[in-house]
């Protein structure tokens, strides 16, 4: 109940619509009942005033007959047209507030979910509430309205009809429903999770295509597919089984009120307190009203899936941010000076520190490296510059002001990050420079790739800065996706660059070129870069060597040479 009330909270903004759907499916309804019921009160009494031998007014009926006819195919029409609207409306508005909610837990809270997960989770999560306005609030609301006329409207001719016609109602927009949803919520629930399990398999499959057959487990592969498919299969037939029956039983149930009204009102004609034409009418309108209810046992049966899908969007939603925003604009930083002061930082839940009592002072202009073993905390620390996470204790400053003082965007605006891992987006090599300056003259892009190094290979290419680079970049190797990076913070223009590696991975000859690039780069700005390569490491004020999240050795390459715990990282040892 409480995530049916967050939902209907969050639709607030488009109740006008809601409203207008409910009204014209509720017209529908009573035009398409009217239609019934006064065909078969107009045949009967035509049929016995033609046994009479009287003459009759059959315009005013069939008049009525056809304005019932007409309204119900235009508000079919109408029906239709307004409840969609009111819910791609309501999906859009979804989103969007999703999304709002999205950005400030990446990356960091976005870690524990695979992405095949959040994908379902924006996609088909969304999508699935659209069952909730459509196929429960529209049915039941029109249910609720339509039942209470239907019996009052019979109760004008006889209370036990009317009686009678609330019993069955009940039976079939009551009793079924909730069968249908107590039946259909262990099932409801594992449609769900099996849909993401499967969304999520298939995604991990298709990515780790290569190693699947390197190591031949493919098959194994396409066998988890194929369990999870099979469950998810297995689950619909439940609720397709469950969902037959409920309809069977909302159809038996509507013939059976016939038939007893039927029953119970041929005493009726007899003693004269109907008149035949009345009963036809009723026996037909009684039938008739079941249209109100039928919808609702598969509404509150695929309930459970809806809410399900709910409850998996608003676990992300509130997920608190990892870091705290500021409530008031970022302060303004009197230079590019960083300053990390006695910074501790362990993960949640994690027992030992990966950070503990970092100090470091970069003067604005000055280029610092950090050198660490695997997992001795380098890339947390630049995590905690980029504010994707915040220190246990400890500060640190940009400019003199401390970090927690500025917005995330702010504060990323004046970084530019270079990393082993290029992300490039499935779209032109332009597009993929852009993002660093939207607005960028073609002049401008050319002239970054020229630095990095890059614009002689884009411009031999047919389709040149138009070339497309496909998903993650597959149509680049590793040292030109770099050599983007770099165009791409030269673009960016930060006064603070944050290297992780850029030269990892390439061969020597590639490696001095990138760090040609990298120089240039470099110049003017306060630089950190996490490297082992010599060099790269040769060209540095000062080195910070990093273990166990703390810093055990700092001072420039040449002085290190001589230090126990440097050389030894950067393999030097091995050499001598
Ligand atoms: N999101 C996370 N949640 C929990 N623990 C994490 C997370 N990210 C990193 N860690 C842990 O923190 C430690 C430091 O990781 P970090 O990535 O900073 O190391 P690193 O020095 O950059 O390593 P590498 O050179 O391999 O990139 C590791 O033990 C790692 O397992």
């Amino acid at each position: 109940m409480q995530d049916l009330m967050r939902l209907w909270r969050l639709f607030a903004p488009y109740r006008g619509w809601m409203l207008g759907g409910f009204a014209v499916a509720l017209i529908t309804l009573l035009a398409n009942v009217a239609l019934m019921a006064i065909s078969g009160w107009f045949i009967t009494a035509m049929a016995v005033a033609g046994a009479a031998g009287v003459a009759m007014n059959y315009f005013t009926p069939a008049a009525v007959i056809r304005g019932s006819a007409i309204a119900r195919t235009a508000g079919r029409y109408f029906e239709r047209l307004i409840t969609h609207e009111a819910t791609l409306r309501q999906l859009a508005g979804l989103r969007v507030w999703f999304y709002r909610h999205l950005e400030p837990l990446a990356p960091a809270r976005l870690m524990a979910y695979h992405s095949g997960d959040l994908l379902t989770r924006i996609r088909s999560d969304i999508d699935a509430l659209d069952n909730l306005y459509v196929r429960v609030m529209v049915p039941v609301l029109v249910a609720i309205t339509a039942g209470v006329a239907f019996v009052l409207f019979t109760a004008l001719f006889d209370l036990g009809l009317a009686l009678l016609l609330l019993c069955t109602l009940l039976i079939a927009g009551v009793l079924l429903p909730w069968l249908g949803h107590r039946l259909g919520k262990e099932p409801g629930q594992r449609i769900v999770q099996l849909q993401a399990d499967l969304r999520q398999a298939g995604i991990d499959g298709t990515q780790g295509l290569s190693e699947l057959l390197v190591y031949g487990a493919a098959d194994g592969h396409a066998r988890h597919l194929d369990r999870i498919s099979r469950a998810l299969v297995a689950e619909q037939q439940r609720m397709s089984g469950i969902s037959g029956i409920t309809q069977a039983a909302t159809g038996f149930t509507a013939n059976l009120t016939l038939w007893a009204v039927l029953w119970l009102g041929i005493p009726l004609v007899h003693d004269g307190t109907l008149a035949p034409p009345q009963l036809a009418m009723l026996a037909l309108f009684s039938l008739a009203t079941f249209e109100a209810v039928a919808p609702l046992p598969l509404a509150f049966q695929q309930l459970e899936s809806t809410l399900a899908a709910a409850r998996r969007l608003f676990a992300i939603v509130d997920t608190k941010p990892a870091v705290t925003e500021p409530t008031g604009p970022s302060p303004t930083p009197r230079d590019s000076h960083i300053a990390i002061e006695s910074v501790r930082f362990h993960y949640p839940d994690a027992e030992r520190p990966v950070l503990d009592g970092i100090d470091l002072d970069l003067p604005a202009g000055r280029r610092v490296a950090i050198v660490g073993a695997t997992g001795s905390g380098k890339t947390t620390l630049f995590n905690l510059l980029l504010r994707f996470w915040e220190p246990v204790s400890g500060r640190i400053r940009l400019g003199g002001e401390p970090l927690e003082a500025f917005h995330g965007e702010d504060l990323r605006e004046r970084v530019a990050l270079v990393s082993q891992y290029t992300h490039l987006f499935d779209a032109s090599i332009r597009e993929n420079l852009l993002i660093a300056a939207p607005d960028a003259p073609q002049g401008l892009l050319e002239q970054a790739c020229e630095t990095a190094q890059i614009h002689g290979f884009i411009a031999e290419l047919p389709d040149g800065y138009d070339t497309w680079v496909g998903e993650t970049g597959v149509r680049l190797s590793g040292g030109q996706a770099r050599r983007i990076a770099i165009a791409r913070a030269l673009l960016r223009d930060a006064p603070i660059l944050l290297l992780d590696e850029p030269t990892e991975g390439l061969d020597a000859v590639t490696e001095r070129a990138l760090m040609d690039a990298v120089q240039q780069l470099m110049v003017g700005r306060t630089v950190l870069l996490i490297t082992h390569r010599p060099v790269a490491l040769a060209q540095m004020d000062e080195i910070l060597v990093l273990d166990q999240g703390r810093v055990v050795e700092r001072g420039t390459h040449r002085e290190l040479l001589q230090a126990p715990i440097y050389p030894r990282l950067l393999g030097l040892d091995l050499e001598s």
